[in-house]
């Protein structure tokens, strides 16, 4: 019998099983599958994936994250938020600011500290990638994809799509609560406009500096956050004049709020907490 130690943690109540790859080993041909097990609330632990807190050749750390589904994402804004604070609680960063490696590139994190614990952590995602081949999306590589119309099942939409190193399509909605989560969302996930599949986000926008959301995952479906999601959804509505570029904007997810501002410098830089659940042994 295998096992592992893990722990679980939380941003926004979007969870994972995180797992410090700098004590544990796995081999490799069995991260898709476990991932696939330890996410399951029945027969598993129960989260959103798993993600591993691995040793980095360019940073003190790498995340690697993984869907319930067992597909490899690029990037995490609440699994970095988590990463940050658990490497900094268990002494694998001493410095308050430090770089993360993702398989989207290098991030930057500041921990916020109260009593030797992480309180808020902000992440540094770099710029977004607006261009259709870096989304990815088919059409014409060097446009961007900005209110254009977008058929589904017969029903005409209007679609904004950002990619914060992983991809996102934002559709407008007038009433976040009647928003089509469950039933456009693993629709558009798997259309194939988007050759690497798409997480699915739904925007109520309330003023120039706050916005409602939801989210359909690719990967995992209907999640309580999405951290690059709301990133990719504050870009969004900077480039369709509907929040300030260079303001603070709220984004009131259905697990609670980021705090993302889309700077001048064209990076994206967003706040938010980041909990521990528990601790435990899991066997294979
Ligand atoms: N489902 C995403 C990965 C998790 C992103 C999300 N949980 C976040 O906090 O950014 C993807 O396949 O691109």
């Amino acid at each position: 019998m295998n096992q592992f130690s893990f722990t679980k943690m939380h941003g926004l109540g979007n969870s994972y099983i995180y797992v410090n790859m700098f004590e544990e080993t796995i081999p490799e041909s069995l991260l898709s599958l476990l991932a696939v097990k330890v996410s399951n609330v029945n027969t598993g632990i129960g989260a959103d994936g798993m993600i591993l807190i691995c040793p980095s050749k360019v940073a003190p750390v790498k995340m690697r994250i993984f869907n319930s589904d067992g597909s490899e994402g690029k990037n995490c804004g609440n699994g970095l938020r988590c990463v940050a604070k658990y490497v900094y609680e268990h002494g694998i960063v001493n410095d308050r600011s430090f770089f993360i490696e993702t398989l989207s590139g290098l991030v930057k994190a500041e921990v916020e500290v109260e009593n030797g614990a992480v309180t808020n952590v902000t992440i540094d995602m770099g710029k977004p990638r607006l261009k259709r081949s870096e989304i990815p999306m088919v059409g014409p590589e060097a446009e961007r994809v900005v209110a254009e119309p977008f058929e589904v099942d017969g029903q005409l939409y209007e679609i904004t799509a950002v990619s914060m190193g992983n991809p996102h399509v934002i559709f407008y909605v007038d009433d976040i609560n009647q928003a089509a989560v469950t039933s456009l969302g693993p629709i558009v996930e798997k259309d194939k406009r988007f050759p690497e599949g798409v997480n699915v986000e739904f925007v109520e926008v309330v003023n120039d500096h706050e916005l409602h959301f939801r989210v359909w995952e690719r990967g995992s479906g209907v999640t309580q956050a999405c951290g690059t999601g709301a990133c990719a959804a504050v870009v969004a509505s900077v480039l369709n004049g509907k929040t300030a570029r260079n303001k603070e904007t709220i984004v009131h997810l259905a697990g609670g709020d980021l705090t993302i501002t889309w700077t001048d410098e064209g990076n994206v830089r967003m706040t938010g907490p980041a909990e521990t659940i528990c601790t435990g042994v899991y066997y294979y």
